[in-house]
């Protein structure tokens, strides 16, 4: 298993690009699926769960082809098998994203059961809630979520009770070729559905309400492939963001977009942050200057993501004054508390909120990643402690960040990986 070697280093300085979103790529990949012609999609990651998601689509028999840099073609003309196996899905959850397509496409669709991760349990009853609402039959059978579907689904009115990006997304793709108009209510709004969103307009579907809590659906009988290139990452520009503003630096990332980073800029200002943005960029200068601690929330788009907690909790523990990190949509995202505990931070979890209280130094230590942004946690607390850590269980992060080595060592840090 790969591992990461941090020696503490001064502010981080320069520019490097943000890559496509993960969180956008995965869904838009799935909805290939429900093209009926080749459909191209660009600006891709070069992340482990994009990797995942094409060996997902090719087991099926669909073609893919990575025709140049960033970009791939999927021709799914050539799809023979609706079987979405525990051996890939058990490495990247996303991979449920294939089920309202397969099914409403084929009427078929054998998806293994996403288990729980390391952040929480992350059951998929509203999916499947949604397409039954929707005339899917559903059975649970060794493990894996077999759904039928007789002739074309219906439109159906749906209410997801909690805000669910997966089931937002699952269910838009398998509405978009249903039979009649399907309203989804307190649908999520986070940007990467929205890219999703328009994705499938540009390949032909009928959808209102984009961006808001509720999706009105007017299923057509097929839609057809397009080039479409995703959206950029903002889980990675904010990381980058606050890996600058923790170590005191002064940062600027191209080809990123400040619209759909609204409430972690806010706190990057309060944190003492100077901001500064263009049309595809975003700059941030600490003046050489600590951060301040800041407290937070997470919740829903277009709140505070819990996809930045962690992030933010490293910057907290070297910050002046203390803040409270409060996590509301995963029951278990806020394991780092002890690994960066171990490299002398002073966090006190009550329930679901740690109390952080900023030391001047952090000590390195040897620690190990237990997921993809409490990873992130760990290399930005490594990053400004003393000395040389040892982060283990690297492969966490090569799900979620291209060339993360590469990008710190642009901006100054002193990070290297070792093989393993
Ligand atoms: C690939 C991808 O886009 N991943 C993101 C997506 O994950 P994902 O789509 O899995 O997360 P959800 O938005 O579905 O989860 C939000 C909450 O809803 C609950 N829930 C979800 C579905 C369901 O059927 N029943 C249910 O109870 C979950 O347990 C969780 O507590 O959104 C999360 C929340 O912004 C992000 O952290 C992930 O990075
Ligand atoms: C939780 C995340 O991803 P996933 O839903 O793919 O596990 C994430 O990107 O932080």
């Amino acid at each position: 298993m790969d591992k990461l070697i941090i020696k503490g280093c001064g502010p981080l300085r320069g520019e490097i690009r943000i890559s496509g979103s993960k969180n956008s790529a995965l869904p838009i990949l799935a909805a290939t699926l429900l093209a009926d012609t080749p459909m191209q999609v660009g600006n891709l990651p070069h992340l482990h769960d994009v990797t995942t998601m094409l060996a997902l689509l090719r087991c099926m028999g669909v073609g893919v082809t990575i025709d140049e840099k960033l970009s791939v073609e999927v021709d799914n003309s050539t799809i023979n098998e609706f079987t979405a196996p525990y051996e890939l899905v058990r490495t990247m959850r996303a991979s449920i994203l294939v089920l309202g397509p397969m099914l409403a496409r084929y009427g078929e669709a054998n998806v293994s059961f996403p288990g729980g991760c390391a952040i929480g349990s992350r059951p998929v009853d509203i999916h499947l809630r949604g397409l039954e609402a929707m005339g899917a039959t559903i059975e649970v059978d060794q493990g894996y979520i077999r759904a039928r579907s007789n002739g074309r689904l219906k439109g159906a009115h749906f209410f997801m009770d909690t805000v669910t990006v997966g089931g937002t997304e699952n269910l838009m793709m398998a509405a978009a070729v249903a039979d009649g108009t399907t309203v989804l209510e307190n649908a999520a709004r986070e940007p990467e559905v929205v890219d999703l969103a328009n994705c499938l307009v540009a390949m032909g579907a009928d959808i209102s309400g984009i961006g808001s809590d509720t999706l009105t659906i007017k299923g057509v009988p097929q839609l057809h492939g397009c080039r479409f290139d995703v959206m950029p990452d903002r889980i990675e520009t904010g990381t980058y963001l606050v890996a600058a503003a923790a170590s005191r630096g002064k940062v600027k990332l191209k080809d990123t977009n400040e619209h759909m980073l609204e409430a972690v800029l806010l706190k990057l200002e309060e944190a003492g942050a100077n901001i500064s943005t263009g049309d595809d960029w975003i700059a941030l200068d600490m003046k050489g200057n600590r951060p301040k601690a800041v407290s937070l929330r997470t919740a829903p788009y277009p709140a505070f993501p819990t996809d930045m907690q962690a992030q933010f909790m490293a910057m907290n523990a070297v910050a002046e004054g203390s803040g409270a990190v409060t996590e509301t949509i995963f029951e278990n995202r806020l394991i780092q508390i002890h690994e960066l505990n171990r490299m002398g931070a002073d966090i006190r979890l009550e329930g679901n909120t740690a109390i952080v209280t900023g030391v001047e130094k952090l000590k390195a230590a040897p620690v190990m990643a237990s997921d993809l942004r409490a990873s992130a946690s760990l290399v930005i607390a490594g990053m400004v402690a003393e000395g040389e850590t040892l982060v283990d269980r690297i492969y966490h992060i090569d799900r979620g960040y291209e060339c993360i080595e590469e990008k710190l060592q642009m901006l100054g840090a002193n990070i290297r990986r070792i093989p393993g």
